[in-house]
């Protein structure tokens, strides 16, 4: 039976306050309007964004909310004017949206899209700003314009990449945030060149995929830091040839990384969300050239801070969001890099859980001891 212009009730993971247990509950989620997008999200994978605004510490965050943003699934029904996807189709949801109308998207120089951000930053879709979810009457903000903790949701038109259908979706919801993040970091924001001297502060997800970016821009030395040693054995798999962990030295870290590297890396990644860190990342870099990328997202309030000489002296100091991807026109291209085994994604999942253990793995993923965990939302999909 069709669901097209019907509420469709289904399970949600819904925010009710900062950092109180998610809460599954019955979601009715209204039909798309002009220009949006229902879709049947079959996977998604938790992202520290979504701990991070969770807890309260994210200046945007507003609750109740449906957090997730890192999903695949398939096109329920669309409203009028969307042109570019149907029922059927194979999607992956995009926080970084793509009008290609807007003077962001028209100036080539940015992959932020201006068309939506005024709405989404308000957990509302543009065109009545109003939510598609709500219980019982009452109305649960959407989050990055994608809330992919539901088993449906509503998107704008120009939030979604539609993707090959051979392309195994329990995996290629990966590509909707860390790798892809990780990897324009360093193609995109950095443009690493070959024999380049890169050092990762942060070995997760998103370091992960510098050091496989990084490694397939050439580069001769990639040094991984964290404080956790362990990362190292599989950091080595994804390209990193050197680990420093700052706790084994006396000294500060970008002094280290200064005196390993007779001046200075050529360019730096800090991806942890850390504001002392994101100095230290500048710092290690060498004078004259040397960039470093701010990639981790740091909380409310917290500031960067350096000496200006460092910059004076031919430092630059950037930052990355969605690693500079263009989000419509490039996911799609990175799920054929993927199916052609040109980048890892399956490396990146350490776990596979369902929907109503998303708090344990939350849990599991604040203990440090995984990657990424996707959660099935379907319990008609199987095993994996
Ligand atoms: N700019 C963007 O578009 C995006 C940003 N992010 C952000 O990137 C950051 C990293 O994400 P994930 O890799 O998923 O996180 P993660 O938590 O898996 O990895 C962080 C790593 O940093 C290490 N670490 C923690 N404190 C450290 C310190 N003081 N020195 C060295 N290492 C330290 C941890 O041991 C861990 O291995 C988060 O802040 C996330 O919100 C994520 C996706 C997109
Ligand atoms: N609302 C947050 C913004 C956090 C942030 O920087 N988000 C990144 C993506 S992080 C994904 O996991 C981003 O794309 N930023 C650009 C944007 O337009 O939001 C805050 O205010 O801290
Ligand atoms: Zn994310
Ligand atoms: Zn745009």
């Amino acid at each position: 039976m069709s669901t097209q212009g019907q509420v469709i009730t289904c399970k949600a993971a819904v925010a009710w306050e900062p950092n109180k247990p998610l809460v599954i509950e019955d979601v009715e989620v209204a039909p798309p309007q002009a220009g949006e997008v229902r879709i049947k999200i079959l996977y998604v994978a938790l992202c520290h964004t979504d701990a991070y605004t969770w807890s309260g510490k994210d200046p945007e965050g507003l609750f109740p909310c449906i957090l997730g943003h890192e999903a695949s699934g398939i096109v329920e029904s669309v409203g009028e004017g969307v042109t570019e996807v149907q029922p059927g189709d194979h999607v992956i949801p995009c926080y970084q949206a793509e009008c290609r109308e807007c003077k962001f998207c028209k100036s080539g120089k940015t992959n932020l899209c201006g068309k939506v951000r005024s709405a989404t930053g308000v957990g509302l879709m543009l065109s009545d700003m109003k939510s598609r979810f709500s219980i019982k009457g009452k109305p649960i903000y959407h989050f990055m314009g994608t809330s992919t903790f539901s088993q449906y949701t509503v998107v704008h038109d120009v939030s979604v990449a539609k993707v090959n259908e051979q392309a195994p979706l329990e995996k290629i919801c990966l590509l909707g945030c860390g790798v892809p993040t990780g990897l324009g970091a360093v193609w995109n924001t950095a443009k690493v060149e070959a024999g380049s001297i890169v050092a990762i502060f942060g070995l997760g997800t998103v370091g992960l995929a510098v050091a496989e970016g990084a490694k397939a821009a050439g580069a001769s030395r990639i040094i991984g830091i964290d404080i956790d040693s362990n990362k190292f054995a599989t950091a080595k798999n994804f390209g990193v040839t050197e680990f420093v962990n700052p706790k084994d030295s006396d000294k500060p870290i970008q002094q280290v990384i200064v005196d390993m590297t007779d001046g200075g890396v050529d360019y730096s990644f800090e991806c942890v969300g850390n504001v002392s860190l994101m100095r230290a990342a500048l710092e290690c870099c060498h004078k004259g050239w040397g960039t470093s990328v701010i990639v981790g997202v740091a909380a409310s309030g917290q500031e960067i801070s350096t000496r200006p000489f460092q910059l004076v002296t031919g430092r630059v100091w950037k930052g990355t969001a969605f690693g500079g991807f263009k989000s419509r026109s490039q996911v799609p291209w990175l799920v054929e890099k993927y199916m052609k085994k040109e980048i890892k994604v399956d490396e990146y999942i350490t776990h596979n859980m369902t929907l109503d253990q998303i708090n344990e793995a939350f849990h599991l993923m604040h203990g440090g001891k995984c990657l990424r965990i996707v959660l099935k939302m379907h319990a008609e999909l199987g095993n994996l």
